[in-house]
């Protein structure tokens, strides 16, 4: 659990301008690294021109993602709610892990940089370097660490993480492996930092919000994607894998895609995945189903089965793969219909 914030009490709030770059940096490296797990692979961690990390696999996993102010998360949303370092710490780490876990390996280290305003207060980003350290340990990648960064001002708060990560010797799970047959299975949530966003966007003040509501808003901001089921999932041969960051139906677009094949949705599976986000969706006369089909950033996991094959622990059966009709055939269908895509795009939402 998150130890209370020291809060900070100078008049007026000591930022990031009022700091040599080798202050900051003593107030961000004993806030890393924090658990008591040891990590064999970091050789050379914080402090010199690079980091050193063994890679005793003889390949490396590797992924980079990137958030920004008022595209990725908001300082101040249209509820009232003021997104912490903490936050954005934890996001950073949960989606960049995601990456990692999709592939079926685990994080090994990463690598974080920061753009920030001059007028960044010091505690926020203290306040990050301890939500990125809790969400690498809290949701179980106790074998990443932080192995070094970078720091730099700009006119918009913008937060990189580079992440490695190692398959133990396995064959990585793609994209591309789905066979007509087999089971499509989800581990994870789908719709809920959907849900979350919509909160956060247009919904009530947040001091006024139920449990289960804080709870969608959670997610948005401190996403919990599965990490025990990627490794498990590839160690269960699953044929085919991706994590869902800009919508299960875009996402599955993609799959189908590589592996040209159909991904036939059930109805019934999908339902049940709407239902827990009914109450929000009533709330704020949005479609629970559209948050299903379309939200991003939840990380969960989708995957591909042979047939009959039981699944891995975590994963639950939502449909199955077939042979597509045509050649430009690929693609999710629900019940037989093509889905309508919706989901996240940069450059199109
Ligand atoms: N600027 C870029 N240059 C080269 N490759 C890129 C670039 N942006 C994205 N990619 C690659 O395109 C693929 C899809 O990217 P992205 O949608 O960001 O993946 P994900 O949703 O898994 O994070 C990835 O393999 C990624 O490495
Ligand atoms: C202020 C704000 N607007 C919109 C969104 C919704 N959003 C931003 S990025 C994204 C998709 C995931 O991000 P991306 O960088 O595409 O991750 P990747 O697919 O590369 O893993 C979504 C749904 C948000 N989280 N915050
Ligand atoms: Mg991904």
């Amino acid at each position: 659990m998150r130890e209370t914030p020291v809060p900070d009490l100078t008049y007026p709030p000591l930022t990031v301008a009022g700091l040599s770059e080798a202050e900051l940096l003593e107030r961000i490296f004993p806030r890393l690294n924090r658990g008591p797990e040891t990590n064999d692979s970091l050789l050379l961690g914080p402090g010199d021109d690079a980091a050193i990390v063994a890679v005793p696999d003889g390949r490396v996993v590797l992924s980079i993602d990137t958030q920004v102010a008022d595209q990725d998360f908001r300082l101040e949303w249209n509820n009232g709610y003021r997104s912490t370092g903490y936050d954005v710490g934890w996001k950073a780490a949960a989606q960049n892990l995601s990456d990692i876990n999709a592939m079926g390996a685990h994080a090994t280290s990463l690598v974080v940089s920061l753009t920030m305003p001059p007028e960044t207060r010091v505690a926020w980003v203290e306040d990050f370097a301890d939500g990125l350290t809790a969400g690498i340990r809290e949701l179980g990648a106790t074998q990443c660490s932080v192995a070094g960064g970078d720091l730099g001002r700009g006119s918009e708060l913008a937060v990189s993480v580079a992440i490695l990560g190692t398959l133990d010797g396995r064959a990585a799970v793609l994209r591309s492996g789905a066979r007509p047959g087999d089971t499509v299975a989800l581990a994870g949530t789908v719709g809920r930092a959907a849900a979350g966003l919509a909160l956060l966007e247009s919904g009530p003040n947040v001091s006024t919000l139920t449990r289960e509501q804080r709870g969608l808003m959670d997610t948005q901001c401190r996403p919990q994607p599965p990490l025990a089921a990627g490794p498990l999932a590839c160690e269960a041969g699953a044929t085919a894998m991706m994590d869902i960051s800009d919508g299960l139906v875009r996402d599955g677009n993609r799959l189908a895609a590589a592996s040209h094949a159909v991904l036939n949705l059930d109805p019934a599976a999908l339902r049940q995945l709407a239902e827990p986000l009914k109450p929000a969706s009533v709330l704020l006369g949005a479609d629970a189903m559209a948050w299903v089909l379309g939200g991003g950033e939840d990380h969960g996991l989708l995957a591909t089965f042979a047939a009959g094959r039981p699944l891995p622990a975590g994963f639950t059966a939502i449909g199955s793969v077939e042979a597509p009709a045509s050649t430009d055939g690929a693609g999710v269908t629900i019940a037989g219909r093509r889905a309508e895509s919706g989901g996240w795009d940069h450059f199109a939402n």
